[in-house]
């Protein structure tokens, strides 16, 4: 099993303004990038903030990236894994628009009709966790299903619980040449924070992409 994060952020390590509405700081050729990383990827895996906050589709939609996915015998598409624990994915959110399989990870208290209501919007709901969603727990059930290698976009919440649980492998970080500010605005690792065994990362890559620098972590 390999988790790989990637995000971007601004210089000062935004992921977004402290509205949380959705920022492009990717320019056009590393949108392209992460779009091959989801495509080399069994799973593409948000937290529900990011589902609120973005709608995101996490689909592949370069025909060229999904042919060699069904070359190598692939599905067309990455499953779509959302972090939920008490199931507030909205139905009529797209990753619920059954372009691609969708799996909603939530804890054992969801609300039965919220659930419900997920499940008949199409998507497979795998409970992992008592109140909230127990995230080694939830990457091993991934991995029963075939989902071995999973790419997670986000956000600061889960990223940051992700490397709590020391569940990340690789970390790929594009640092646009922006800057957001705001004490409130989501950060690349958000939740609590570390006070001391600080993740020590190994970099190995850097790369610059259109007007930003990329950043290759190994964790
Ligand atoms: N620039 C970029 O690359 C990206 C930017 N973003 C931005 O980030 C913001 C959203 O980030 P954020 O609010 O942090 O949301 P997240 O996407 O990280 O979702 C957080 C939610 O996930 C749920 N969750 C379930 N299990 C866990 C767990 N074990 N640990 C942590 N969270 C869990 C929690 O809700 P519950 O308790 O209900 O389960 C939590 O509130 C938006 O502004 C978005 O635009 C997002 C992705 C990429
Ligand atoms: N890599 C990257 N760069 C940015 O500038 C971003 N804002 C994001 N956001 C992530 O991409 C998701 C959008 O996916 P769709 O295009 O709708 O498929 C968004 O939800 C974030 O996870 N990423």
């Amino acid at each position: 099993m390999v988790v790989h994060v990637n995000a971007a952020t601004s210089v000062d390590g935004k992921l977004a303004s402290r509205r949380r509405e959705q920022l492009a700081i990717s320019g056009p050729a590393d949108f392209a990038r992460v779009e091959r990383v989801r495509a080399a990827n069994d799973a593409v895996m948000v937290g529900v903030g990011t589902v609120l906050a973005d709608d995101p589709s996490l689909t592949v939609d370069d025909a060229e990236l999904v042919a060699e996915r069904e070359e190598r015998g692939a599905p067309p598409q990455p499953t779509r894994v959302v972090a939920d624990s008490t199931a507030r994915t909205p139905p009529d959110a797209r990753v619920l628009d059954g372009s691609a399989p969708t799996v909603v990870l939530v804890a054992s208290s969801a609300p039965a009709e919220r659930v419900a209501a997920i499940e008949d919007a199409g998507a497979t709901v795998v409970s992992a966790g008592a109140e909230r969603v127990d995230l080694p727990a939830a990457v091993d059930e991934l991995a029963a299903r075939g989902l071995v290698d999973v790419m997670v976009e986000g956000g600061g919440e889960l990223i940051f619980s992700l490397f709590e649980a020391s569940l990340v492998d690789e970390l790929s970080v594009y640092v646009g040449s922006t800057l957001i500010g705001g004490r409130d605005a989501p950060t690349l690792a958000d939740g609590e924070g570390f006070v001391a065994d600080y993740p020590d990362l190994d970099l190995v890559g850097v790369e610059r992409i259109d007007d930003g620098v990329l950043l290759r972590y190994d964790c």
